[in-house]
């Protein structure tokens, strides 16, 4: 069964325009033989373009294995994971990190900002990586910068920064290329609630004003009153898919 809140909503299959991934059968296990440990496991998802989507569950059901594989950063045991009408796994590492860069934005404690940089230089960088020409990126920096709130604190680094201003720069930096689809792993949980609940309006804001589609793994029970959908996995499977 393929999962898809929307769908849920409104009886209808998602006509293959408005889908923007499509999940297929996704198995995950790490290691091999006896000791293999099954991560994801028949996994059948489609979100639309210009959704807001949580990924919910308990520590280990898979979350964040099931968005480094959305993001291309993993490859699939069996199964597929379509973007944008595009099978990842069956592109090269090359094309595979070529769409990753320019077609997404990751938000991922794994991708901290680089300290020495100023939030603008980070923001400036990571559209050089994303192959944005030198012309473009002034302009479109400046543009991510003020759409999170922090043009007048571009020039700090992130050591001068709080908590909320360095995952704004995050967010700036994931956005500023204007990716199709942001993935957010636990946006919010370094974060105080009056904070964490300022990221999430940029968030729905992105989604809203922008068309974006914003997929987030969390924990956090006020990212449940903003999202437009939720999936929760159990044991690396998805048990539940709703429309909030
Ligand atoms: N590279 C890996 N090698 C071996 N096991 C892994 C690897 N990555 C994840 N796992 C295991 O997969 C399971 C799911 O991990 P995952 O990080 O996806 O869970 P999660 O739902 O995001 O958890 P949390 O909410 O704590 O972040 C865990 O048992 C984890 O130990």
């Amino acid at each position: 069964m393929t999962y898809s809140a929307h769908d849920a909503r409104n009886d209808e299959p998602l006509a293959a325009e408005q889908t923007l991934l499509r999940v297929e059968g996704l198995k995950r296990t790490f290691g091999r033989g006896s000791g293999a440990a099954v991560v994801l496991q028949g996994v059948n998802l489609s979100i639309a373009r210009g959704r807001l989507v949580a990924l919910k569950g308990r520590s280990g059901s898979g979350k964040t294995t099931l968005l480094n594989l959305l993001g291309a950063l993993d490859q699939p045991t069996e199964g597929s994971v379509d973007f944008d009408g595009v099978v990842l796994s069956g592109l090269s590492d090359k094309a595979r990190g070529d769409i990753r860069r320019t077609q997404m934005g990751l938000i991922f404690q794994s991708f901290a900002l680089f300290p020495l940089m100023s939030a603008y230089e980070n923001v400036e960088f990571a559209m050089r990586i994303a192959g944005v020409p030198a012309s473009a990126r002034k302009e479109a920096a400046l543009q991510a910068l003020d759409y999170v709130g922090l043009k007048p604190r571009m020039h700090h680094r992130p050591f001068e920064m709080s908590g909320g201003e360095q995952q704004r720069t995050a967010i700036a930096r994931a956005i500023a290329h204007k990716p199709k689809l942001l993935l957010a792993d636990e946006p919010t949980a370094e974060l105080d609630s009056r904070t964490g609940l300022h990221i999430l309006s940029v968030l729905r804001d992105l989604v809203r004003e922008e068309g974006m589609t914003v997929v987030m793994t969390t924990h956090d029970p006020a990212i449940m009153e903003i999202v437009d959908e939720v999936y929760e996995l159990e044991d690396g499977t998805i048990v539940e898919a709703a429309k909030v």
